[in-house]
């Protein structure tokens, strides 16, 4: 618990570069959050340059959100080129179980490259492990707590961290299991917080190799942020608004305050 602070203030510190190969929908919010915290972004996706990105970078993270077939073969360099590296790397199976080629794809980037964590809403890490569940799209139709079993098989077969965000964020390597309960429901009445939330996971993995640690920090400060923003928002326009400036102004104090985290 003492130690989460100690992330947030290295990320601070070392500025760490972030390269995502992330959608459409939420790049830009993505790298206004990275910098927010105190990382430093940089989106990239042409398959002529990921691997020297990923070379220069401290922390991938792939998200499928809008995925299509050059993006896809971008993604895979990446991820080979990270193993190589060994560069950290986080994945967002976006709307996997939603279509065919969703899953497909998710599946060969985490049988074949291994990401040091997983992060997905309930629905997500529930059809990681059952192909026959199909996922509305994006959003979650689970509870976090419904998806505990799968994401403890998961991280078994992978060795790896996953995480389930949700109103409690639980985060699971092997039979480990800690949760956030922080955050606001609001929050996922604004695309891309979850996105937000993997680009997070980049941060602290970035600087900190205890990737349950990392992660479980980095949803600390999902949380904590949003506990901090919900009182001054009336909506989602103004909560996004204030979220970005609250992750600016986030401190290690308001973080041991604030995070409510069993484990
Ligand atoms: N009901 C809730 N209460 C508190 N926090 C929440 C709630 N719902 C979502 N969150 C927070 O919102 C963030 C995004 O989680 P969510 O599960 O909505 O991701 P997602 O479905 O992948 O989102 P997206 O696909 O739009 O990026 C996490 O930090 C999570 O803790
Ligand atoms: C809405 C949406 N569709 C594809 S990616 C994305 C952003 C949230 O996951
Ligand atoms: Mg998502």
């Amino acid at each position: 618990m003492n130690q989460i602070p100690s992330i947030l203030t290295a990320i601070r510190e070392k500025s760490p570069l972030v390269h995502n190969i992330t959608n459409y929908v939420v790049m830009n919010n993505t790298a206004n959050a990275l910098l927010a915290i105190g990382a430093s972004p940089v989106m990239a996706h042409a398959k002529e340059e990921v691997e020297d990105i990923v070379t220069i970078s401290s922390a991938l993270v792939i998200n499928m959100g809008t995925l299509s077939k050059n993006w896809v073969e971008a993604m895979k360099l990446a991820a080979q080129k990270a193993s190589k590296t060994k560069t950290p790397f986080v994945f967002d199976p976006v709307g996997v179980g939603a279509s065919t080629y969703r899953t497909e794809t998710a599946q060969e980037i985490i049988a074949t490259y291994t990401p040091d964590v997983i992060r997905g809403n309930a629905s997500e890490i529930m059809a990681l492990t059952n192909s026959t569940l199909s996922t509305k799209g994006v959003d979650s139709t689970h509870n976090s707590l419904d998806a505990i079993q799968a994401a403890k098989q998961l991280s078994k077969e992978l060795g790896n961290t996953i995480v389930i965000s949700g109103e409690k964020d639980i985060i699971v390597t092997g039979e480990k299991v800690s949760t956030v309960s922080n955050g606001d429901a609001l929050m996922a009445k604004i695309t891309g917080m979850g996105c937000t939330a993997t680009a997070m996971v980049g941060a602290c993995i970035a600087v900190e190799g205890n990737t349950h640690l990392a992660a479980t920090a980095a949803m600390a400060i999902m949380g904590v942020t949003g506990d901090i923003t919900k009182n001054a928002s009336n909506g989602p326009g103004s909560f996004q608004m204030n979220f970005l400036d609250n992750l600016h102004l986030l401190t290690s104090d308001q973080l041991s305050e604030y995070l409510i985290l069993n484990e």
